[in-house]
Order: structure tokens, then sequence, then C-alpha cells
């Protein structure tokens, strides 16, 4: 992202709101298809690698044993090799007496005395069998007595031949088989080569996959964050998919957005990766970049630009000479849904390995989801248990733009580019993230609060699985009436009677009182215009005075209710700006965007601001009646009444009740 005196940015904003520059884009099949016929997709050749470095590798080329395991005839068992034909018939009243031969076959000792008819030889489990005998007795079915003719054995049992006998090979033999190529190296895997004398094993070479960020506004984690500023997250999550699909992630690190600065980059990640990956700047007048830089390298350059996909349409497929090259958009999401569905197959081809397998829920669809005409929309979802049986599918809602949207999905579904939107009860496909989903024991629906993070901590610590999806107080209250959810915390504020909650009950419902926050007016420390004020007195002024700027909330929100209230129609300037969270409202204050708002006591201490107490929010609890004897209900209840609950609410900032 550039600074908007950067000319090349304002006439790129000026061609985005002219056209639509995608002229060639293109199904999502149709671009995978002229991306792999571009590209290689045979796996790397193969490499040596010693065992000790062999795990997660893929096996190159098929493994033969160099040895049998065992390597000879093994005892199996302490106790006697012999010939079973002698001890035929014998029993406890009759045992057979057979000679001891003058030597005791520990493991790794080389046998000498060959066992004839009506001998036999002490041996130990892992012992050579000597010549001559075809079974072992165990120790417990013998007797050792000194005879006349010297040391023998009284053996009480039958042997038949075989017994307690590991034959040479029986497990691995020479020249078998022991791994095929593609067979992923686990520690499985390793104790076989081991085993079969291999001290090295050829895999397939990792494809090398360069990873460069694209954009002046990001900033390496750990760094501290400027104005503007972003934390490049996207080539983090990269690299770790691509060590996870078979890869060596080449971490090259961030690049101005400058089409020099880029292609120098490029040209070096092409000299030493099978795959480069950038993401950023792909999207409009800025994707012109990626087609000139392409362009100067060796053909065929661009080969897609444009995917009728949401999130991703701003992909860039291209290749030079046969090396791929995958322009991500930026937006993480975006970033990462478009790295899984196209360059993870292009790794894991080149890595030797399968293609992934895909692990789909069959589930209902919660709500009402709208969605982009002309595109195939996937759509992130959380999934719990649907109240009519089977599983429920709550779009996460978050956007291409959200960071978190892909960590925090268990799946997601598709919405044909046909269609604008799915209806609430719609039977879906998810697509499972990772493979697999483990459903929660408690699944909250409603508002969020820092102070709820707070009492399901004590639930996970005490084993239970808690499941919280924020989707505002009415979401989740809605949710709570159609028996979707265990609890719907929320702090719904009724005008009419001002109280909160309570009159928002519906029959099969019941509320648990939760806690108290404080609302108040946020303001920056030592802004002199507020400093010294009470919560009300915080308003006049902030109302009164045309030079401060007002962050407002959105309609419907227990806060904008509140704020309403005390302006008694005065729409003063910034009253238009209505974020949807309390911790929107701080920042826009604390960053100076604004210079007053209302929201409650703990999000303004987190952000270091000045606060006026206003009033009391009530944070409660719409609970199922239906669901209230769940365990996992019954844990969360104890929890929130805790000692331990109590005082870290306390330590919050909030008010138990
Ligand atoms: N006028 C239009 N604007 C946009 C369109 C459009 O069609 N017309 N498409 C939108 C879509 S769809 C997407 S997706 C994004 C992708 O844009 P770019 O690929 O050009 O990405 P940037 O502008 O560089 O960044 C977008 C966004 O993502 C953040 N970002 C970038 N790189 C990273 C990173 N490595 N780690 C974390 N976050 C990153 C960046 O700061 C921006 O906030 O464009 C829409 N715009
Ligand atoms: O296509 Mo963009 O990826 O919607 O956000």
């Amino acid at each position: 992202m550039r600074s908007l005196t950067d000319p090349s940015l304002l006439e790129r904003i000026r061609r985005a709101a002219r056209q639509e520059q995608f002229l060639d884009v293109v199904p999502a099949e149709v671009a995978t298809a002229r991306f792999h016929v571009a590209i290689d997709l045979a796996p790397l050749p193969a490499e040596a690698v010693p065992l000790a470095a062999a795990l997660g590798r893929v096996v190159a080329v098929p493994v033969a044993a160099a040895a049998d395991a065992p390597p000879f005839d093994r005892a199996s068992m302490d106790g006697f090799a012999l010939r079973a034909a002698d001890t035929l018939g014998a029993t406890e009243a009759a045992p057979r007496r057979l000679r001891m031969n003058a030597e005791l076959l520990a493991c790794g000792v080389a046998p000498g005395i060959a066992v004839a008819p009506g001998t036999a030889t002490a041996i130990a489990t892992g012992g050579v069998i000597p010549r001559g005998a075809d079974a072992v007795v165990m120790v417990e079915h013998t007797e050792a007595e000194e005879g006349p003719e010297g040391p023998v054995v009284l053996v009480r049992r039958p042997a038949v031949a075989g017994q307690a006998v590991a034959y040479a090979g029986s497990d691995i033999a020479r020249g078998e088989t022991v791994l095929r190529a593609g067979t992923l190296v686990t520690s499985r895997e390793i104790g076989m080569l081991a085993a079969a004398g291999l001290a090295t094993v050829p895999v397939v070479r990792r494809p090398g996959v360069a990873i460069l960020s694209t954009g002046d506004e990001l900033v390496a984690p750990g760094q501290p964050l400027p104005t503007g500023g972003i934390y490049d997250s996207n080539a983090a999550i990269l690299a770790a998919a691509v060590t996870e699909h078979g890869g060596e992630p080449l971490p090259l690190g961030i690049f101005r957005d400058d089409e020099a600065t880029l292609e120098a980059a490029l040209r070096q990640a092409l000299d030493q990766a099978d795959l480069v990956v950038m993401s950023g700047g792909t999207s409009k007048g800025a994707g012109d970049v990626s087609h000139r830089i392409l362009s100067r390298l060796p053909p065929p350059g661009v080969l897609v630009h444009g995917v009728a996909l949401k999130p991703g349409k701003p992909l860039c497929l291209g290749a030079v000479g046969r090396t791929p090259v995958v322009v991500l958009p930026g937006f993480p999401t975006s970033a990462v849904f478009t790295f899984q569905e196209f360059a993870v197959p292009v790794i894991r081809a080149l890595a030797g390995l399968p293609a992934r397998e895909e692990a789909v829920a069959e589930a209902r669809l919660a709500v009402r989801t709208p969605s982009e005409a002309g595109r195939t929309e996937y759509v992130m979802v959380s999934l719990a248990e649907d109240p009519a049986g089977g599983l429920a599918a709550w779009p996460l809602g978050k956007g291409s733009g959200s960071v978190t949207a892909f960590s925090q999905a268990d799946g997601f579904f598709a919405i044909d580019a046909a269609e604008q939107g799915a209806a609430a009860g719609t039977p879906l496909q998810v697509r499972l993230i990772g493979g697999a989903h483990r459903l929660p024991e408690l699944t909250i629906i409603g508002s969020h609060c820092t102070g709820l993070d707070a009492i399901l901590d004590i639930l996970a610590a005490e084993g239970t699985r808690a499941r919280s999806l924020a989707v505002g107080s009415l979401g989740g209250l809605a949710a709570a009436k159609r028996g979707e959810c265990d609890l719907a915390p929320a702090h719904l504020l009724d005008p009419a009677s001002g109280a909160y909650n309570t009159p928002f009950l519906a029959p099969g419902l019941r509320l648990v009182p939760g806690w108290r926050r404080v609302q108040g007016v946020l303001f920056r420390p030592g802004d002199a215009r507020f400093e010294g004020l009470d919560g009300p007195a915080a308003v006049r002024r902030g109302a009164a005075d045309p030079d401060l700027l007002l962050v407002n909330r959105n309609a419907g929100s227990g806060t904008r209710i509140l704020l309403d209230g005390l302006l008694g129609g005065a729409r003063p300037p910034g009253y238009a700006n209505q974020p949807k969270s309390h911790n929107a409202v701080a920042a826009a204050v604390s960053q100076g965007r604004a210079d007053w708002g209302v929201a409650i006591a703990a999000v303004a201490g987190a952000y270091g601001l000045g606060f006026a107490p206003l009033a009391d929010e009530h944070y409660d609890f719409f609970l199922p009646e239906a669901r209230q004897d769940r365990p996992a209900v019954r844990a969360f209840l104890s929890a929130l009444a805790s000692a331990e609950g109590r005082a870290r609410l306390a330590a919050l900032g909030f008010t138990p009740a």
C-alpha cells in the first residue's frame, strides 16, 4: 500500500473506479488447467539422506532390504534348542531325557556344536538356532539335572518343529521392497529401514518455495508497528504451510511495492526456488506490475490474472520457463485460501506426495448468507451441533481481510457463482480444513467480551472445549431461541424500561446473570477538554464543542442506545462514524481519528485512554432451558460462580453479578 501522494496509486484508484480491470477473469478449473500445462508436476529428483534426517520426507524410488530380518533363525524363548522328534510323547509323568550340549547360546554367540539326536543346547531369546535343532522348548517346561552321562535336560511337553523359532527373513526378506515410492517417512518407516540395514534412504528433493511479501506497510512480527503498519502474517502462514505439504520454505522477506525492487527480488527467487510465491499488490492496476515484470523474464509469463472466486479474485498465476510463479492477493484470507487451492497441489506434486485427502462433513447452514454473484464464493464456517440433529455451519463473517478466518474455521463451503446467497437451512458439504474437526462441548453464540475469555480459560484448564461465535447480542438471542447454542451472551438495553436483557427473555429461555461492565466516555489522557469531568459532563462537553470529533457506535448496540439517550437528539460531528465494537472506538480515539466515544472501562484500560464513567452495562447469558443440565453448561455456570472466576473478572475491571 502506498501513500496518496504517489501518482501511480492515484492512477490505480482512478482506473479501478473507471472499469473492472480483470478482463480475463476465469473459473478456477480453467486457471488450474492453464497453469498445469505450463509447468512441470513430476516429483523432483532423488537425494540420499541419512535416516536421522529422513523424517517427513517422501521416498523417491522403491527401497529394497539389504539384509534379512531376522538375519538368522532365532530363538524367541529362553529354553533349549532341540529336535522336536526327540520330544514326542513327553509328559509331566514321562519326561524325555536329552543330553545337554556344552555351550550356551546367548545373543550374539555363533553356535559351535550341532544338535545331534538325543541332545539339546541351552539358548537365550534372540540366540542363533544351532545346526540340527528345529524347535525351542521354553525353560519353564524343562528341568535340568546332573545324570551319570553328565548334564541332562528333562523335557515335560512335546515340541513341534518350528516352535519358538523366528526364521531368517520371516520379517523382512533380503531384496524385498520395504518402502514404495511416494511413502511418507515417519518414525515407523525409519525403524524398518534401520532393521533392513540401511543407513540412508533415497527421498524426493524438497521443492524450494520462495516466499516474498510485498507492501510498503508490512512489518515483520516482533518489530514495533508504525501508524498504518500491518504485520506480515502471510509470509509466516505460507512458510509453515509449505513445510506441512513437503516443501522447503525459502523466506525472502518483505519488499517495497516498487517495480525495480520486485523485479530484482523475483529474479533472485527464480534462481534458487522451484516455485515462487508472492503475496500482495495483485489487484487492479497493481496487477500490471506482475505483468510487466513477468513480461521481461523468459516466457510464458502471466498465464492467469483474475479467478472467479471469492476470496481470491486477483490471483495471478504465471511461469518463467517451467518454473511456476504464484502471485497471491494480499488480503490474508484470500492469500492463504488461494495458496491452498492453487499452490499446495503443485508443492505436493513436486514433493512426490499424493494429492491432499479432502474430508467433507454434511451440515445445514445456520443463517442466511449473502454472496457475490459471478464468483464462486467460499464461506469459512464453524461447525456446531444442530438441534435438529447433525451439524450446523455458522459463517465466520470476517471477510477476505481477516487474518483469523482461515485459522479459526472448521471448514468452508461454496456458493455457486450463479447464486446471490444461500438460505438458512441449506444442506451443505463442508470441506474440513486440516482434515478433521472436533465438536465443542459448549457452544456460545452472541456478544463477545474479554471477561468471557477469562471464564472459558478456566473451563479449558478443566478440559472442557468451548466455542464462542461472536455474532452480536441479537444474533445470539435468536440462536438461543432456536436452541442452537448453550449460552447466548448479551448486553441488550431496553430503552423503554432502561433495563438490560430481562425484557428480551422469551419462553424456554432463562437469564443467567453475568457481570457488569462500566460504560464511559473515552478520551486521550491529558486532553484538557475532558480531564476531570464526570461522564455526563464529558458527553455534554463533547456535544457542545464543534472542534471535538465523536466516534459513535452502530445502531442497535447497547452503547449507542445509551449515548443517544444522553445526547437527547444532538448530532455532534463524527456521529455518522459508527464502528461495531468497543475496540474500534478505543482505536479511533487512541490514534486521533476521533476525540471521544463511549465504550467499556476494560477496553479504555487496554488502550491506555482516559475514562469518565457513565453507567453500568449488564452482560448476561440467555440459556435455553432444554440445555441447562448439560455437563458443559453446568461446568460453565460453576466456573462463573467460582471464586477464581469472580477474581479474574474483577481483575479485568468487571463486577461479577
Ligand atoms: N478497487 C478495487 N479494489 C480492490 C479490488 C478490486 O477489484 N477493486 N479487489 C479487492 C480484492 S478482491 C482483494 S483480495 C484485495 C487484494 O489486493 P492486493 O492483492 O492488491 O493486496 P494489497 O493491496 O497489497 O493488500 C491488501 C490488504 O492485505 C494486506 N496485506 C498485504 N500483504 C500482507 C501480508 N504479507 N500480511 C498481512 N497482510 C497483508 C494489506 O496491508 C492490505 O490491507 O484488493 C481489493 N481491492
Ligand atoms: O477476492 Mo478478494 O479475495 O474477495 O478478497
